[in-house]
C-alpha cells in the first residue's frame, strides 16, 4: 500500500505543481472510506505533508478508517476536519475497486460541496466498478490514479474517470478482463497492398445499403469501405445511382445478383443494412447475403429485419459481425440493454452466434469464446446521423481483406474513433462539431496516423 500511495502522492504532487504553481504551502483535502482506498489516500496525504503541503481528511466512517494510515497522515501533521473548506485539490478515496453502488449520502453532501479538481483514487467512487454505471451520486474525477493496470471501468466509465494514470506497483498483473488494441497493434495488423498486389487481391467489399428514402447511408457505407483500404468495392441496392455519382470508382448494381447464376461478381466481404429499409426487397436481399459463404457486416435496418427473423441465419458457418445501437441490441435481445453493456453485448452475442460491436462511447466487441474488447472514443462528436453508416463499411472492408471478426470490429471501431477526433480537432474537452461527411473524410488521416505509430 504505501508504495502505490507514495506513486500517487507524486502524481499529486505533478498536479498541484501544474495546476498552482507550486507544491509546497498548497492544500490538498482527502475524502477517506473505510477500506484500503482510504488508506491509500491517507498515506499519500501523510506523504504529501512531508513535501509542504497543508493535508485535511475528512473520515466518512472514523472507526473504521484505515488505522496506520491514519497514524501516519496525524504523525505528519494532516488534519481530521469535519468539512473540506477550500483545497487547490481532493483526492476520492471513499471506495474502491471493490465498491458498489451510488455515493450514500453523507459521502454525496461532501463531494457536492467540492469546487476544486478530484483526484480518484482506482476509481470514482459511486461509479459502478463492473459496469461503469452511474445510478445516482457519484464522483467526476479529472483524474483517477490506479495501480498496477487499467481496470475495464477506467474504459467503460471515460467521462467519471478523466485521464487516467497507471502507477507501477511492481506487481505480475494478470491479463485485463477487458482487452483494447493499441494504435501500434491496429496499424500493424492494418491491410497494406504491396508490390504484388491489385484491385483484387486484397478483398472486394460488397455494399447492400441505401434506398429511395436513405440515398446517404449507401453513399456514407460505400465511403467506408472505399476510404479503409485499397481494393474493389461494389454496391447494391435502391442508391446505387447517389454512390457513383459521389464513388465514380465503386462498381453499381441496382439489383444483387443470384448467386447461383454465374453471373453473380466476387466479394470477399459483405456489409448489409445501412439504409436499406425493412421491406420485403430489403429482407430478400438480406437473406441472399446471409445465405452466402462469405463473411458479413449486419447493420441498421439489417439489424432490425434480423431481430424479427433470425431464421435468416439458419445454415450460416461464415464469420458475421452485428453492429447495434443500444436500441438496435434491444430489437435484437428482446430487452433494454441496461447498466452492464458487456453483460448485454455478450448475451446477444452467444444468441446469434456473432461478434456483436455495441456503439456508443465506450464501444464493446464480444465474440464467443473470447475475451469482450473496448475501444474508447474519447471525444462524443461522432455521436451524430451516419457516422454508424461509415463504421458498417470500415468494418466490410476489413472482414473482406480477410481479417478475424472480433478484430476486424475492434479495428474498424478504433479507426472510426481517431477519423472522428481528426474531424472534431482539439481534445477530449474541446474539438468542434462534425458531420458524418467530414468523419469520413478524415478516415484516410486515421489511418495513416495510425500507421505513424509503428
Ligand atoms: N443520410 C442517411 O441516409 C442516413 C440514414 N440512416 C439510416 O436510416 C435508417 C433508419 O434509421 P433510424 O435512425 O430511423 O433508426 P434507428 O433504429 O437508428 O432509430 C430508431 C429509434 O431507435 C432508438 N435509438 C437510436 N439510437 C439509439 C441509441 N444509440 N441508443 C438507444 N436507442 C437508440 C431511438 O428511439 C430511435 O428513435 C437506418 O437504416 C440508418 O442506416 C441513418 O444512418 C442516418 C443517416
Ligand atoms: N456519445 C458518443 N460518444 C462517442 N461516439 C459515439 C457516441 N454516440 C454514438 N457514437 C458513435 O457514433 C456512431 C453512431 O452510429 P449509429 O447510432 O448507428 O448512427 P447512424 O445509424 O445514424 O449512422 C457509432 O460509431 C457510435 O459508436
Amino acid at each position: 500500500m504505501r508504495r502505490a500511495a507514495w506513486g500517487l502522492a507524486a502524481v499529486v504532487a505533478r498536479e498541484l505543481r501544474a495546476r498552482t504553481g507550486a507544491i509546497t504551502g498548497r492544500r490538498v483535502g482527502l475524502l477517506v472510506g473505510s477500506g484500503d482506498n482510504g488508506g491509500d489516500a491517507l498515506w499519500a496525504g501523510a506523504f504529501l505533508r512531508r513535501r509542504g503541503v497543508a493535508v485535511d481528511a475528512v473520515l466518512l466512517s472514523p472507526d473504521r478508517a484505515h488505522p496506520a494510515g491514519l497514524a501516519a497522515l496525524r504523525a505528519a501533521g494532516g488534519r481530521i476536519v469535519p468539512r473540506l473548506g477550500e483545497p487547490d485539490l481532493v483526492l476520492d478515496g471513499i471506495v474502491g475497486i471493490s465498491g458498489h453502488g451510488p455515493l450514500r449520502p453523507a459521502a454525496a453532501e461532501h463531494v457536492a460541496g467540492i469546487g476544486a479538481p478530484i483526484i480518484a483514487v482506482d476509481l470514482p467512487s459511486g461509479v459502478d466498478p463492473g459496469s461503469g454505471a452511474v445510478q445516482g451520486p457519484a464522483v467526476r474525477a479529472a483524474l483517477t490514479v490506479t495501480f498496477g493496470a487499467r481496470k475495464p471501468v477506467h474504459a467503460l466509465a471515460g467521462e467519471s474517470c478523466g485521464d487516467i494514470e497507471v502507477v507501477d506497483i511492481g506487481l505480475e498483473l494478470l491479463s485485463p478482463s477487458l482487452a483494447e488494441l493499441t494504435d501500434a497493434e491496429v496499424a500493424a495488423r492494418w491491410p497494406v497492398p504491396g508490390p504484388r498486389d491489385h484491385k483484387y487481391t486484397l478483398g472486394v467489399t460488397g455494399v447492400v445499403a441505401g434506398s429511395a428514402r436513405y440515398r446517404g447511408a449507401a453513399v456514407l457505407a460505400a465511403g467506408g469501405a472505399i476510404s479503409s483500404k485499397s481494393g474493389m468495392v461494389r454496391c447494391f441496392g435502391g442508391a446505387a445511382g447517389a454512390v457513383v455519382e459521389r464513388y465514380p470508382e465503386a462498381l453499381v448494381a441496382d439489383d444483387l445478383p443470384d448467386p447461383g447464376s454465374g453471373s453473380s461478381p466476387r466479394v470477399d466481404g459483405w456489409v448489409a443494412g445501412p439504409g436499406m429499409g425493412t421491406s420485403e426487397q430489403a429482407r430478400s436481399w438480406l437473406e441472399a447475403v446471409l445465405q452466402r459463404d462469405a463473411p458479413t457486416v449486419v447493420d441498421a435496418d439489417g439489424l432490425t429485419l434480423l431481430a424479427a427473423d433470425p431464421s435468416l441465419l439458419r445454415g450460416r458457418q461464415a464469420p458475421l459481425v452485428l453492429t447495434p445501437h443500444d436500441g438496435e441490441l434491444a430489437r435484437l435481445t428482446g430487452e433494454p440493454v441496461g447498466d452492464d453493456r458487456i453483460a448485454a453485448a455478450a448475451g446477444a452475442s452467444r444468441r446469434y452466434g456473432a461478434t456483436v460491436l455495441l456503439k456508443g462511447h465506450a464501444t464493446i466487441i464480444a465474440s464467443p469464446g473470447s475475451a469482450p474488447m473496448v475501444v474508447r472514443a474519447r471525444s462524443s462528436w461522432a455521436a451524430t446521423p451516419g457516422t454508424g453508416d461509415i463504421l458498417a463499411g470500415m468494418t466490410g472492408a476489413l472482414l473482406s481483406a480477410g481479417l478475424p471478426a472480433r478484430e476486424a470490429a475492434a479495428m474498424a471501431a478504433h479507426a472510426h474513433a481517431r477519423a472522428a477526433r481528426i474531424a472534431a480537432g482539439g481534445g477530449p474537452a474541446d474539438g468542434g462539431p462534425i458531420s458524418a461527411s467530414q468523419l469520413l473524410a478524415a478516415v484516410p488521416a486515421a489511418i495513416r496516423a495510425l500507421r505513424s505509430t509503428q
